[in-house]
């Protein structure tokens, strides 16, 4: 199978990408790209493959990172990524790097207490099934496991963001999830200053939700700029806004693990 793109300006962040395979950059989300979804967020793994093609990936282009919602540390634990030569995990929507072992990770707002102490109390009458994921520099109430997720969400909207209000934070809306988080950056931020760091004349970046449309402006921005980029999605039925305005639509993390194997097989 070839790659490719629905669009023209995708096609030529393809081409970009086979003639300077060692100046490419290519980015990943985690959970639904690279992880299937699943109902407990700690039972996340990577889809089948997905280790074997980001290495072969890692072999044949000049950098490749994962840039998600977790904690960095948690993508490499859950992912088994340790082993892949030369990967830089951007976590906590880029706030946290780990490479080569190493993690950065700056002390969290004071907020991020406060929220932590005042969110039971706030959530203890939402439905059962809603659960909190503590990622220390962030909190995510969860509705996956609600009877009826969407109700359960659109309940909580207001509470959370109420929080994020006091606190100094903000909510980071997600599938079937809230995320309470510092402001200041995002995939999209990420995703620039490691293009800019790296001297990176071709990018590709897939994600699956609202927390990667940030990454997708910033793809158009590059574009505007004079670096190719193309915008793959990680297509579900739970989130359609990627889709719309992705250059490559695959169906869902097998379809981007797919994609890479197609992929490195073009590079090689
Ligand atoms: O930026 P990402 O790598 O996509 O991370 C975003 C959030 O993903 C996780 O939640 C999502 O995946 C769970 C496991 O499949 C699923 O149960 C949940 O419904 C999804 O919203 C993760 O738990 C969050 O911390 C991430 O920020």
């Amino acid at each position: 199978m070839n790659v490719e793109s629905r669009t023209a300006a995708g096609a030529e962040a393809l081409a970009a990408i086979k003639a300077r395979p060692g100046k490419t950059l290519a980015a990943f989300d985690f959970d639904g790209t690279l992880s299937p979804i699943v109902d407990d967020p700690d039972a996340a793994r990577l889809a089948d493959g997905a280790i074997a093609a980001l290495t072969e990936l890692a072999r044949q282009v000049g950098k490749v990172a994962i840039i998600t919602g977790r904690p960095a540390a948690t993508a490499v634990e859950k992912g088994g990524l340790s082993g892949i030569e030369g990967l830089v995990v951007l976590g906590q929507y880029g706030r946290e790097r780990w490479e080569d072992d190493v993690l950065d990770a700056p002390e969290p707002p004071p907020g991020v207490d406060e929220a932590r102490r005042k969110l039971p109390r706030l959530i203890e009458s939402a439905p059962e099934g809603v659960a909190i994921e503590d990622k220390g520099h962030a909190l995510a109430v969860h509705t996956r496991r609600a009877a009826e997720p969407e109700v359960a969400l659109e309940r909580l909207r207001g509470i959370v963001a109420a929080l994020a209000e006091r606190t100094g934070l903000v909510v980071e809306p997600g599938r079937f999830v809230l995320e309470l988080r510092p402001p200041g950056m995002d995939k999209g931020a990420a995703l620039r200053a490691l293009a800019a760091e790296l001297g990176s004349v071709a990018i590709l970046y897939a994600g699956d939700d609202l927390g990667d449309l940030a990454a997708y402006d910033a793809i158009e921005a590059l574009r505007e700029e004079g670096v190719p980029g193309v915008k793959v999605c990680s297509g579900s039925d739970e989130v359609t806004a990627l889709a719309d305005r992705a250059d490559i639509v695959v169906d869902g993390p097998p379809g981007v693990v797919r994609l890479l194997e197609s992929l490195t097989n073009e590079l090689f």
